[in-house]
């Protein structure tokens, strides 16, 4: 069993197993402070009713959905689930895509409206330019429009849409953004589609309900209201974890929703737990208990160090760092694997791990999240074959022949006979050692060079547009996935393997947004706005070192500004750590910002840039 489901039941697991147990209950919420259990408790609960009515569920074709934040998350709960058959464990996009695809006429209609407005758009754009509109811009347009026409007239040849990361109407590809937008608008139109989601799926869990669509949480509702008596909706969440823009944050319960309560937290040991403690006062003022038994409670411990603006910060954050594992006094921060460096943004990571210009090439491109995802289609040969042929290569030549088998056209089977084979895997042999050397070299431009001896030596198949692009540099242009193309062919190859490291979570290194749900050993959160360059958080603003901005100062009581969205990114990140936290604060006014950081993190011990002087790194 998994070690969530063999955790001891708290009176809110008790609680959950009445609730599900009663029909006439159709919605309730757990929303409970960090580490207090809610994702153990959503899995309890989903064990709980596989074991008792998993049977019931099977002869009816019926399953519980749950719905996570993120893949890792997904892949976590099935795990916990043994894979049950029961269990439809999902991220959302895909859950709503399950919904929608059997209903390949709604989609095609739904589709083919949104084309016509969104052609329409471009369209009117196009004829009101103004004389001043640059050319390239209205070049930029003209593309932009044909695609769509030809996205349309293509629509009607899909035998069956797919649901992928972009929409491609001619491909019959519906994208991310289109699958968000479909189907909860199908789910309030069409009664239909309620009845049918409450046979499939009577119970629907919704983890990190904070930050779930607010069309979504809406749809969702309707649901529970319309089918009551035949559908159970539960969320998981706590409003102050909530991260981004587009998550509905807290869920007020309709009528007949029960509110179930957890107040202990579970993960933080004592130093950190009052530290997060302060830091939620000012959100809604919870304050959470240690849920352990005293033999099991820990001190643990919280350092905070406030570094210049103007040093070296690299050089500083590697002596607080030398200085954490000298003078620990629990033992923590001895090892890599187990400390987890918070930066405020991929800019950061990028900055650290040497793939800035990588960063930059996709940086406010439409490939942005994929790139951020590590799903953007121009990185897949990097990441799925040619950096895997030259590790290897370089470590353990048996693989290599497995991995060329699945990538390089010359070894599919109707390339390959008896006479053949010796000779293809030589020249293969020497296109993999080609590459290697390409790769070793790096510098400007090698990334080009590697898919072109990639390409030339038949080591993979390449997507056409990137093969359009290793034959003729794109014309200067204003689209920005071509502008994206053109940076990419210009960087040096050892960036991606920095970038790989990174997204594969193999790195040091994660953003503060991205490690909602997660827990480290040891956990150093570096609050630096001025490398962050990031509108939406402020840590300055937070801690009052640096005024709102007008338009901020003028809000409403219950508008947000950067300071609660701060807030709560600075409750998420202290709230990773199982046993050590510290904080790296970089800022204009040292003294201030000790000030600032001595209120906000009781018992927590400081150490000063003069502390730091005789440590070596
Ligand atoms: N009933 C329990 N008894 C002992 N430990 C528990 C219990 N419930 C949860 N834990 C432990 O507490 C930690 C936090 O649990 P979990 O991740 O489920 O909390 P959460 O509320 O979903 O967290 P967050 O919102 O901060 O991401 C985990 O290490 C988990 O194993």
């Amino acid at each position: 069993m998994s070690p969530r489901i063999d955790s001891p039941s708290t009176p809110a697991d008790e609680e959950l197993q009445q609730i599900l147990a009663d029909p006439e209950i159709p919605g309730f919420t757990m929303i409970a402070g960090a580490g207090s259990g809610k994702t153990t408790s959503l899995v309890k609960a989903l064990h709980h009713v596989i074991s008792t009515r998993g049977r019931q569920f099977l002869a009816n074709r019926q399953q519980i959905a749950c719905i996570t934040y993120t893949e890792i998350a997904r892949q976590e709960i099935e795990d916990d689930l043994a894979n049950s058959p029961i269990a439809h464990v999902s991220t959302i996009h895909s859950f709503l895509w399950t919904l929608v695809e059997p209903f390949q006429g709604d989609i095609r209609r739904w589709l083919d409206k949104n084309g016509r407005a969104a052609l329409a758009e471009l369209e009117d754009r196009y004829a009101n330019a103004g004389a001043r509109t640059q050319p390239k811009t209205l070049e930029a347009l003209k593309r932009r429009i044909e695609r769509r026409r030809d996205g349309l007239a293509r629509l009607d040849n899909v035998e069956k849409f797919k649901f992928g990361v972009a929409t491609s109407y001619g491909e019959g590809i519906v994208g991310y953004a289109d699958v968000l937008k479909m189907v909860p608008e199908l789910i309030l139109n069409k009664p239909l589609f309620g009845k049918l989601i409450a046979r499939r799926y009577p119970l629907v869990f919704v983890d990190e309900s904070q930050d779930t669509f607010k069309a979504v949480v809406a749809c969702l509702r309707h649901v529970a209201v319309t089918q009551k008596g035949h559908f159970c909706l539960g969320f998981f969440g706590d409003p102050v974890q909530k991260i981004y823009s587009t998550g509905i944050g807290t869920i007020v319960p309709e009528d007949g929703w029960r509110r179930v309560e957890k107040p202990e937290n579970f993960r933080s040991p004592l130093r950190v737990l009052a530290v997060i403690n302060s830091i939620r006062a000012e959100a809604d003022g919870l304050e959470q208990i240690s849920g352990l038994p005293a033999d099991l409670q820990r001190d643990g411990e919280v350092t905070y160090f406030v570094f210049p603006l103007a040093a070296d910060r690299n050089a500083l954050l590697k002596k607080a760092q030398t200085w954490l594992e000298q003078h620990s006094e629990i033992n923590a921060w001895q090892r890599e694997d187990e400390t987890k460096t918070l930066v405020i943004t991929h800019r950061m990571a990028a900055g650290r791990l040497g793939f800035q210009a990588l960063y930059d090439a996709f940086h406010g491109t439409r490939l942005q999240e994929g790139f951020t995802e590590g799903s953007a289609w121009p990185l897949t040969p990097f990441l799925s074959t040619l950096l895997p042929l030259v590790q290897a290569a370089n470590s353990n030549r048996a693989e290599l022949l497995p991995r060329l088998r699945k990538s390089s056209p010359l070894l599919r089977p109707e390339n390959v006979d008896e006479t053949t084979v010796r000779p293809t895997l030589a020249t293969l042999a020497a296109g993999v050692d080609e590459l290697v050397k390409t790769v070793a070299d790096g510098g400007p431009g090698s990334v080009r060079k590697a898919l072109s001896v990639a390409h030339e030596r038949s080591l993979v198949e390449l997507d056409d547009r990137l093969l359009q692009v290793l034959a003729e540099d794109p014309p200067e242009s204003e689209d920005d996935e071509e502008q994206m193309l053109t940076a990419l062919m210009r960087c040096d190859v050892a960036e991606l393997e920095g970038y790989a490291r990174y997204i594969g979570n193999d790195s040091p290194y994660s953003t503060q947004q991205g490690v909602k749900g997660a827990e480290y050993k040891d956990v150093i959160v570096v609050l630096d706005d001025d490398e962050g360059r990031h509108f939406q958080f402020s840590y300055n603003k937070y801690l009052g070192l640096e005024n709102l901005s007008k338009a901020e100062a003028a809000r409403g009581a219950d508008e947000e500004t950067s300071v609660d969205r701060t807030r709560r990114l600075l409750y998420v990140c202290a709230s990773r750590a199982t046993r050590a936290l510290a904080i790296v604060l970089y800022a204009a006014d040292v003294d201030a910002a000790t000030k600032a950081m001595q209120d906000l993190l009781p018992g927590a011990h400081q150490v000063s840039t003069e502390d730091l002087a005789s440590v070596e790194t």
